[in-house]
């Protein structure tokens, strides 16, 4: 089963309805979630018994957990020494409860308040097998101030694994912003379910191997969340991978009609007219000003080319749609977009194809840039439209800077959504996916080789050819992200991060398909 996604708003009030309505109480919960990360710890290490563990404790529920971890990797025979960040008479509640437990253990504690119990820290990490950070889960917003910002410094400084409880202190567990500083952890256990801010960047940097705990809430507890959100993993992409037919013929894979490039910018149309065939479609027609359809066709032998009504600019002219309309007969998707320019005249195109087309449409890269120039003119459409902007193109359909996207770019994504009426895939590293409904779909895979020119000319046709294969939009867009950004591992892998170009992207896309199956 993949990854269920929630934010650390959502998992507090699943918390409270599992102990007010469903009368789990606090205590137990904690006593799990400190179980849970004992047995992590065990599974790190082949015997825990002598291992010398070094814990952080906060005041509230995440340093009740640790105080947990403390108590069964004692039993467990580890050595474990406890550094509190509060005073132990401000533990309330499960943790007082837990931190009496403690007390009559006789283990060994400190309280981090001036340079010699800092000292005494520094002293411990030298020689530690393992640093426990409990200091904040869920709790946190902002950034760690005065001596927990000190000892998650001093944390950081030492090379001794760490491994942080629910999250890395310092995340911000509903948008993945990490505090200065933030605890950089090897591994993470999170409980129930993961955390929206743990698989976004930056957050998802910290996070080191995620690991998810289950801590006996109720499954059923999700329902009481409106929004559902989901981390598109590997799991999850194999599910929606289509069945390849082994009796199939071209046309039973699809046929997508591309409307791409102009002059200086035919190589936009070449790319993504190759992925929609790499991704597996059957066939694909292209469509582009006269001028360049020669060379084009020359370029691309395996595509359709059909030459149209150019501007004197070279870019595709409104009277091109007499000669487009006719080809949507028998196509099962259309992309719409790369490197067609922003001349006039494309909006005009794009306000035709909106209005008469019944094929599923993505708008990519100076399709979204005209379509910024208005809006409403998506209100007219009869059909799926899956936009996909990278966070200027965002910022530009929506009046707001690429800053203000990046800033929290799952509840852009979200309005956008809703405003439009559309999927919007939201590119950058963990590619967002939102349905009009607003569910969410966070992307795992790809990395920095993906960020090269023509990128999202690949991605555009690697959607329309999961659409043409027969997958309904939203899982056509979410295993496209998936699987353009597998290729992006896959190369990084072979060629490193630097360097690849947007047509490896491409040529690897059929090894990332096969990977997959695997
Ligand atoms: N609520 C529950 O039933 C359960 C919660 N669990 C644990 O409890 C955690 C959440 O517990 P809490 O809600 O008590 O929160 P935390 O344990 O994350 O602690 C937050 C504390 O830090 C303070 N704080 C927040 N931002 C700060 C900042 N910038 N600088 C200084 N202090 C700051 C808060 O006022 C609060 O006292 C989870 O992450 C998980 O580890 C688990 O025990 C399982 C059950
Ligand atoms: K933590």
């Amino acid at each position: 089963m993949w990854m269920r996604i929630v934010t650390g708003s959502e998992m507090k009030l699943l918390d409270k309805w599992a102990v007010e309505e469903r009368g789990i109480p606090t205590v137990l919960l904690m006593e799990n979630a400190g179980n849970a990360i004992a047995q992590t710890v065990k599974q790190i290490f082949a015997s825990v018994s002598g291992r010398y563990v070094i814990i952080l404790v906060g005041k509230g529920n995440n340093g009740g957990d640790a105080l947990v971890a403390a108590r069964h990797l004692h039993q467990l025979g580890a050595e474990v020494k406890l550094f509190l960040l509060f005073p132990p008479e401000e533990f309330q509640g499960a943790v007082k409860t837990n931190w009496h437990f403690i007390e009559s253990l006789d283990l060994k504690w400190h309280q981090l308040q001036d340079d010699h119990s800092f000292y005494l820290l520094k002293l411990s990490l030298n020689n530690c097998d393992l640093i426990i950070d409990g200091i904040f889960g869920t709790g946190f917003r902002g950034d760690p101030q005065g001596h927990v910002s000190r000892a998650i410094q001093v944390v950081n400084e030492s090379s001794c694994p760490v491994l942080a409880i629910d999250v890395p202190s310092g995340l911000d567990a509903d948008t993945g912003r990490v505090g200065d500083p933030c605890i950089k952890a090897n591994y993470t256990v999170t409980f129930a379910w993961a955390k929206r801010g743990l698989v976004l960047y930056p957050g998802k940097h910290f996070v080191g191997k995620l690991v998810v705990a289950d801590i006996s809430l109720p499954q059923d507890a999700l329902a009481l969340l409106d929004k559902e959100e989901h981390y598109i993993d590997r799991e999850l992409a194999k599910k929606l991978l289509p069945q390849r037919d082994w009796e199939g013929h071209k046309n039973s894979f699809g046929h997508v009609l591309v409307i791409a490039g102009s002059r200086g910018m035919t190589g936009a149309a070449l790319l993504t007219s190759k992925a929609v065939l790499r991704a597996g479609a059957g066939l694909v027609t292209t469509c582009l000003p006269a001028s360049l359809a020669d060379l084009f066709d020359i370029a691309f032998p395996e595509g359709l080319t059909r030459g149209m009504a150019e501007t004197r600019e070279r870019t595709l002219a409104a009277a091109a749609w007499w000669e487009m309309s006719p080809l949507l007969a028998n196509k099962k998707a259309v992309v719409f977009g790369p490197g067609l320019s922003t001349h006039p005249e494309i909006g005009d195109l794009l306000e035709k194809l909106l209005a008469e087309s019944l094929v599923p449409l993505v708008i990519d890269a100076d399709g979204l840039n005209v379509l910024a120039q208005d809006t409403g003119i998506l209100k007219t459409a009869k059909i799926p439209v899956i936009l996909t902007p990278h966070p200027g193109e965002m910022g530009r359909l929506l009046g707001v800077s690429a800053q203000e996207v990046q800033a929290n770019r799952v509840e852009t994504a979200r309005l956008a959504a809703d405003l439009f009426q559309s999927i919007i895939v939201l590119k950058g590293a963990a590619t967002i996916t939102v349905v009009p409904d607003g569910h969410i779909f966070i992307n795992s895979s790809g990395g920095p080789s993906l960020a090269t020119a023509g990128s999202g000319d690949v991605l555009a046709g690697v959607i329309a050819s999961f659409l043409a294969q027969g997958l309904e939009p939203a899982c056509a867009a979410m295993l496209g992200v998936y699987v353009h950004g597998l290729a992006g591992d896959l190369l990084a892998e072979s060629k490193g991060i630097r360097g690849v170009l947007a047509g490896d992207i491409v040529e690897t896309l059929p090894l990332a398909l096969k990977t997959l199956k695997s």
